[in-house]
């Protein structure tokens, strides 16, 4: 394909995903229907298809609408590129633009050139203060591709040197000793088997990061409350010499844990909601809710256009439910650790403070955030202690 048609083909599936398909479905939708496009073709437009939805309204604003065509005209403008270079109606290429797109020059806000809703404008910077700008910014780029090494089974030497046989760059996490950054050949994954034989896992720098802070004491039996696919069960049973279970309200969400626990070589115990009663309390409970995932909007990023305010209080109060239920399972003395993978105050600090208020027995011992940035999506981390209040 030319670049030009590739670009024409972006417009289409942002067409699609701007009409009300998921952005995944509209990729597949065209990919399907593109047997002409080749391996670096499809790879090329998606790149330019998420690039555009991450930076939706910086893109449509200086291209003029919020469309395909608006988008990709932004885009290359963005980019500083002629857009009638692109934009002739040669071969597959757009149409050439009209006088309109042609005249097309205003100031973009603050928020448009920060690619975020305005409302959540002021969220950023309620819950970051001068980073705010920072964290925006970060969230309109590509997040960077981590594994986590098991190092159960490997060295992470060892695994950088097994996906370079496949001609995969990869270095060592400069933070995150379990953490192996990919910086090139991504796609090639799959030919490296280090997943497959349960050597390495996809996952962010920063979950890992999470996990490594909670080692520490000596628990025996640990719960991944909030399972979901299992990255942070598998993590645990990784770091911690302990009985790891994992329950999900939703089990059909840990359907995948099995296999990937098996291929790691762990044990993890499967439990229901009616089960924990009986095999609490734990001494360490994790907590991993769902959230808003604005930490991890590079990976997601129609989610960053799909929030609205009251589907964050809707997130607020379910976060609030499982902190009111979870506590429950945790022993005299033991630790809840309440995790999102969001940046906002009303989904990290105000829900720990609630929590606090209205339950006079348990303490706040360790209270962490990482901001998305280079080196990993953003987190926050609460760690409760229950027992007597010392303070
Ligand atoms: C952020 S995801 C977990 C991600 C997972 N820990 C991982 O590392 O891949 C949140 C999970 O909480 C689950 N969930 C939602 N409400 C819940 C509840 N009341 N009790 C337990 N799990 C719940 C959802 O089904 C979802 O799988």
């Amino acid at each position: 394909m030319t670049p030009a048609a590739r670009f024409a083909s972006a417009i289409e599936i942002l067409d699609a995903w701007l009409g009300g398909s998921s952005l995944d479905g509209a990729y597949r939708h065209w990919s399907r229907n593109a047997r002409y496009a080749g391996s670096s073709d499809r790879a090329a437009i998606r790149d330019l298809v998420f690039d555009a939805v991450r930076r939706r309204r910086s893109y449509s604003g200086l291209g003029g609408t919020d469309t395909g065509r608006g988008l990709m005209i932004g885009a290359l403008r963005a980019a500083g590129v002629s857009v009638s270079d692109v934009f002739n109606g040669r071969g597959h290429a757009p149409a050439p633009l009209s006088q309109p797109e042609l005249a097309i020059d205003r100031e973009l806000t603050r928020a448009e050139w920060l690619d975020v809703p305005d409302w959540l404008l002021p969220r950023f910077e309620e819950a970051l203060g001068d980073r705010a700008e920072t964290v925006m910014r970060t969230l309109r780029d590509r997040a960077p591709i981590h594994l986590r090494v098991n190092t159960l089974n490997i060295d992470r030497e060892d695994v950088i040197e097994r996906l370079s046989e496949v001609s995969i760059s990869a270095e060592p996490h400069p933070t995150v000793e379990t953490a192996i950054t990919v910086t090139e050949g991504a796609r090639r994954l799959p030919q490296s088997e280090v997943i497959e034989e349960g050597l390495a896992e996809l996952q962010d720098a920063s979950s890992q990061a999470v996990i490594a802070r909670l080692a520490g004491p000596s628990d025996s039996r640990i719960l991944d409350y909030c399972a979901g696919a299992g990255g942070k069960s598998l993590a645990l049973c990784d770091l911690f010499d302990a009985e790891v279970h994992a329950h999900d309200i939703d089990p059909d969400r840990m359907s995948d844990l099995p296999a990937r626990a098996q291929r790691a070589g762990v044990d993890i115990g499967y439990r229901t909601t009616a089960e924990l009663k009986d095999e609490a309390p734990y001494d360490l409970v994790l907590c991993d809710a769902p959230c808003s995932g604005s930490g991890t909007w590079r990976r997601d990023p129609e989610g960053k256009w799909m929030l609205t305010p009251d589907r964050l209080a809707g997130i607020c109060g379910i976060q609030s439910e499982i902190l009111e239920d979870v506590g429950a399972n945790v022993r005299l003395g033991g630790r809840l650790a309440y995790v999102t993978c969001s940046v906002f105050k009303e989904e990290n600090e105000d829900r720990a403070a609630a929590f606090l208020a209205a339950h006079e027995r348990w303490s706040l011992i360790d209270e962490h955030r990482i901001d998305p940035s280079e080196t990993g999506d953003g987190f926050y981390l609460a760690v409760f202690q229950r027992g007597p209040r010392t303070t």
